[in-house]
């Protein structure tokens, strides 16, 4: 059964300008799902829906068999237990003035969830490859690649079935992206991610499942492999070219 289902989901910030355009697919538990379109593609719109931040203007999103209400208070609480996130920018997605046990525990506290809060938090570092010794330290003592751990040692600490990441590795140098995407594709054993990028090496590296989207419609969607070896559709072609291809 998926996890979530997006059946023509249509979205707008303003009534003229339409962002998203009958979006539907489904993302099935343990296969991680990687959204890919150019910049303004609507890409960050999707997720903000997926997140409760924004609802569609016409169709609907389900959490399993429910559907997203952000209106629904006791939903809303059962649906932040079972989804995180985790930002593009490692630089602005930490308050600089908590220290690194606060910040990965928040959600542990702002969800009411019980049991040892520290805890949780060692094996959250651990799982991230942080040392122990991290918790008093603040986010400024931290590389980029660094923060970014923590920044997912957040998104894990309360268990969710599914992390949303929106270019989680886009802002790290290349060597350290590739570390990061290896702690995803390890964490995407016990959870699942829908990740957003514009980097279909990333998505390819990571998501067995792909969403193609374009000025906020869906032109392609189905098995990465399969898709990448056969475009079906020009834009799709045209995000694959646009890959920079290693010297040989
Ligand atoms: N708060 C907003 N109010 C009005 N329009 C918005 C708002 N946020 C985004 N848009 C518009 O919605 C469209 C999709 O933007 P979105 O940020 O979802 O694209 P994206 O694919 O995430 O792009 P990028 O890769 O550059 O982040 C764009 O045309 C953008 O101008």
């Amino acid at each position: 059964m998926s996890i979530l289902s997006l059946d023509q989901v249509n979205f707008g910030y303003t009534s003229k300008a339409r962002v998203l355009n009958e979006v539907s697919f489904e993302v099935e538990r343990g296969a991680n799902l990687g959204i890919v379109g150019e910049s303004g593609s609507g890409k960050t719109t999707l997720l903000r829906l997926l997140l409760g931040l924004e609802r569609p203007t016409s169709g609907t999103i389900n959490f399993g068999s429910v559907q997203l209400d952000p209106r629904d208070a006791n939903f809303m609480r059962r649906y932040r237990r079972a989804v995180q996130m985790v930002f593009q920018d490692p630089y602005s997605s930490l308050d600089p003035r908590q220290r690194v046990r606060d910040i990965i525990a928040e959600p542990l506290q702002s969800l009411r969830i019980e049991g040892n809060h520290d805890e949780a938090v060692a094996a959250a570092l651990t799982e991230v490859g942080l040392p122990a010794d991290a918790v008093r330290r603040y986010p400024h003592e931290f590389s980029g690649g660094q923060r970014q751990r923590i920044a997912i040692a957040r998104a894990i600490v309360a268990r969710p079935q599914l992390v949303l990441a929106d270019e989680a590795v886009s802002a790290l140098d290349l060597s350290t992206r590739v570390r990061i995407v290896e702690l995803l594709k390890q964490l995407g054993h016990t959870m699942t991610l829908v990740l957003v990028s514009h980097d279909l090496g990333v998505v390819a590296a990571l998501c067995p499942r792909i969403v193609i989207l374009e000025r906020g419609i869906v032109v392609e969607a189905g098995d990465t492999a399969t898709i990448l070896a056969a475009p079906q559709h020009p834009y799709t072609r045209k995000l694959i070219a646009s890959v920079p291809r290693m010297p040989a």
